[in-house]
C-alpha cells in the first residue's frame, strides 16, 4: 500500500517538531516537506502532498490554509484563533475545492477532547461553572482555543437546558480578575514556566463542586490524535471541527 504523503508546517517548533517525528515513525506516512516561516508554500505542491499539517500561529494559518484548499491539499489543523468569521471564510474556501478535507482540532489530546465531552455532558446539573487553562509561558494566545471551545460547549449546554446567568455577586473588581467571559462562563489562562497544556473545569452547586481536569505532560501527547487526524481526513471532504467526530464517542 502505499504511504500518505504528509508535509508539516511549523516544522521548527514545539509542536511541529514533535509531529515531524510522529509523522517520519509512522509506518503508513511518509513526510515528504517540513516548513518553517521563511519557506515557500510552493513546497507543498512540489513535494506532493497529499495532507499538510498546520501548526504555525494564529497570524499564519488562514493563508496557509488558502494555499492548500487551492490546490486540493487536504489539511490538519491544530494552530489556534479561530472564529466564526474564520471558519466561515474556510468553508467559503472549500465550496470551491470539493474533495478536500480540512480538519480544526483545538486539541489532539484524547484526554482533552474528553474533558470538553464530560463538561458539556454535566454542565446542565451546575449552578456555577469556571474554566481555567494553564499552559507554558511561550504560547502566544490566550485563553487556550481548548478553553474557549469548553466554555462555548457549556454554554451551549446551558442555554438548551434553560439555565440562567450564573450566581455572582461582584460589583466591584480589578480588571480581569473575573477572567474572560466566554459565551457566560469564566475563562482564566495561567500561564507558568515548567507547565505544557492542563485544564481544570470547575462546576458548583448546593454543597457540591465536580471538578474536571486534564494534563498533557508532554507534547507526545497531541501526537495520536495528530496521526488519527491526518489517516481520516482524505476520506472526510469538508470542514470536521473537533477530534471527537474521528472518536466515534456517541
Ligand atoms: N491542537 C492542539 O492539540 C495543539 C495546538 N497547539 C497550537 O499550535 C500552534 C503552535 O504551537 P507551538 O508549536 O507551541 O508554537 P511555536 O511558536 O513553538 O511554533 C510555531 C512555528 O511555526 C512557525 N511558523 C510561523 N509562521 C509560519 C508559516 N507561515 N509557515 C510555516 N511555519 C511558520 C514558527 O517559525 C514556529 O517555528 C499554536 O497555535 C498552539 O496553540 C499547540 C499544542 C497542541
Ligand atoms: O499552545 C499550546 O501549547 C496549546 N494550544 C492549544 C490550545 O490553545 O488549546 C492546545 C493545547 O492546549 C496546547
Amino acid at each position: 500500500m502505499s504511504k500518505l504523503r504528509v508535509a508539516v508546517l511549523g516544522a521548527g517548533g514545539r509542536m511541529g517538531s514533535e509531529a515531524v517525528r510522529a509523522v517520519e515513525n509512522a509506518d503508513d506516512m511518509e513526510l515528504v516537506a517540513a516548513l518553517g516561516s521563511g519557506d515557500a508554500r510552493s513546497a507543498l505542491t512540489d513535494a506532493g502532498t497529499q495532507v499538510a499539517v498546520d501548526l504555525t500561529r494564529p497570524d499564519a494559518v488562514m493563508g496557509n490554509l488558502e494555499y492548500c484548499l487551492a490546490n486540493g491539499v487536504h489539511a490538519v489543523v491544530g494552530t489556534t484563533g479561530w472564529t466564526d468569521e474564520r471558519l466561515t471564510a474556510v468553508r467559503a474556501q472549500l465550496a470551491d475545492s470539493p474533495g478536500t478535507g480540512v480538519l480544526i482540532a483545538p486539541n489532539f489530546g484524547i484526554g482533552a477532547v474528553l474533558t470538553m465531552r464530560f463538561a458539556q455532558q454535566a454542565a446542565r446539573f451546575f449552578e456555577s461553572v469556571e474554566v481555567v487553562e494553564l499552559h507554558h509561558p511561550g504560547k502566544a494566545d490566550a485563553p487556550s482555543g481548548t478553553a474557549v471551545r469548553t466554555a462555548q460547549l457549556i454554554g451551549q449546554a446551558r442555554e438548551s437546558a434553560g439555565l440562567p446567568a450564573q450566581p455572582d455577586a461582584t460589583t466591584q473588581s480589578l480588571e480581569g480578575a473575573r477572567g474572560a467571559d466566554v459565551d457566560g462562563v469564566p475563562v482564566h489562562a495561567v500561564r507558568l514556566r515548567g507547565l505544557v497544556a492542563h485544564q481544570e473545569v470547575l462546576f458548583g452547586d448546593e454543597a457540591e463542586t465536580l471538578t474536571i481536569r486534564h494534563d498533557s505532560l508532554h507534547r507526545s501527547s497531541f501526537m495520536p490524535g495528530v496521526l488519527l487526524g491526518i489517516r481520516k481526513v482524505p476520506a472526510n471532504p469538508g470542514l470536521t471541527f473537533g477530534l471527537e467526530h474521528f472518536l466515534d464517542l456517541d
